[in-house]
């Protein structure tokens, strides 16, 4: 095996989240004494502010412009959110790595309301994502909450909470771990536990994309790979995956590993929000990401089972 270059480059968005995952990524790198450099770009993800992202295409939006400079030799590395990352990569991309999880939970913001309990009447609560509609949705029917609106919410963290600040929404679901890496943990309310708010597939957690051919990287990213994480991910993923996961079907999928036993749960929600919100959980004795996989297969087929799409 060819070892790294001694110096590395990642590619990444501009967004202040992106650069602040770059840079922890890099910081990373040089602490096991490697040069690196950041590579900014403006995704087509980016530029359209004023759509929903799955009526535009989905997760590959913000990753394609980056594999465009890994597969011309402009960057060695991608750093992404991994729960922006598509199950399935193209062609001559490999997912090299994930990182330790941060808070994977979703965060209730809001200078209004405590919570979903309390919100005044006919008040809009904003989200960017189908899944945390779907589950906020359900909720508020169960608490007979028909006069509050649920509406889109788009644009990178900051451009979201100024919407709430500006008094756009009365509160806005966001997930934890983006408010926390910007130091924004402050402006939580409150965060919604698992069984409250099903996370979304690798939510909170970083993915590094190499091109495939790049084995040279194998042994410089090593350290930087959770193990843990990965076995919870492989299995979320792995839902997603067998149910044919884009962002336009709201899906939630989330495992945590105590011991040696994962215990993966997924809900899924009719886009069209006529059918009621399906759940699965399974639970595996795992050792390496192929029965993760297989755990998430099953869940996948019971929500299949009980009419996921
Ligand atoms: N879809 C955008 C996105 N991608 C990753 C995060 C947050 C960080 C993470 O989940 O790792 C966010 C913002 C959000 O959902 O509020």
């Amino acid at each position: 095996m060819t070892s790294a270059p001694s110096s590395l480059v990642i590619a990444t968005r501009e967004s202040r989240l992106a650069l602040w995952q770059a840079e922890h990524v890099r910081a990373r790198l040089q602490s096991l004494g490697f040069g690196v450099e950041l590579l900014g770009m403006t995704t087509l993800g980016d530029q359209i502010l004023d759509r929903t992202l799955s009526k535009v295409g989905g997760k590959g939006l913000f990753v394609k412009e980056l594999e465009v400079a890994l597969a011309e030799g402009r960057a060695d590395l991608a750093v992404h959110s991994l729960k922006d990352v598509p199950m399935d990569l193209p062609e001559g991309f490999a997912l090299a790595c994930v990182m330790a999880r941060e808070d994977p939970r979703d965060a209730w913001v809001s200078a209004v309301c405590a919570g979903l309990e309390d919100l005044p009447a006919g008040a809009v609560v904003g989200t960017s994502s189908l899944r945390r509609t779907v589950l906020l949705r359900a909720r508020l029917a169960e608490l007979g909450r028909s006069d509050v609106r649920i509406e889109p919410l788009r644009g990178n963290l900051d451009t979201r909470l100024r919407k709430l600040d500006e008094g756009q929404y009365a509160a806005i679901v966001l997930a934890a771990a983006g408010l926390k890496r910007l130091g924004l943990g402050a402006r939580i309310r409150r965060v919604f536990e698992p069984d409250e708010m099903l996370p979304s597939a690798g939510q909170g957690a970083l993915g590094i994309e190499i091109r495939a051919d790049r084995h040279d990287l194998e042994a410089a990213l090593a350290p930087l790979a959770d193990a843990a994480t990965w076995l919870c991910v492989s299995a979320e993923r792995a839902v997603s995956r067998a149910l044919g996961g884009s962002c336009s079907m709201p899906l939630a999928a989330h495992a945590v590993l105590a011991g040696g036993t994962l215990k993966l749960s997924a809900a899924w929600g009719d886009p069209e929000g006529v059918a009621p919100l399906l759940r699965a959980e399974g639970s595996a004795e795992v050792g390496d990401s192929a029965q993760a996989e297989a755990l998430g297969v099953r869940v996948a087929a019971d929500l299949r089972a009980q009419g996921a799409r």
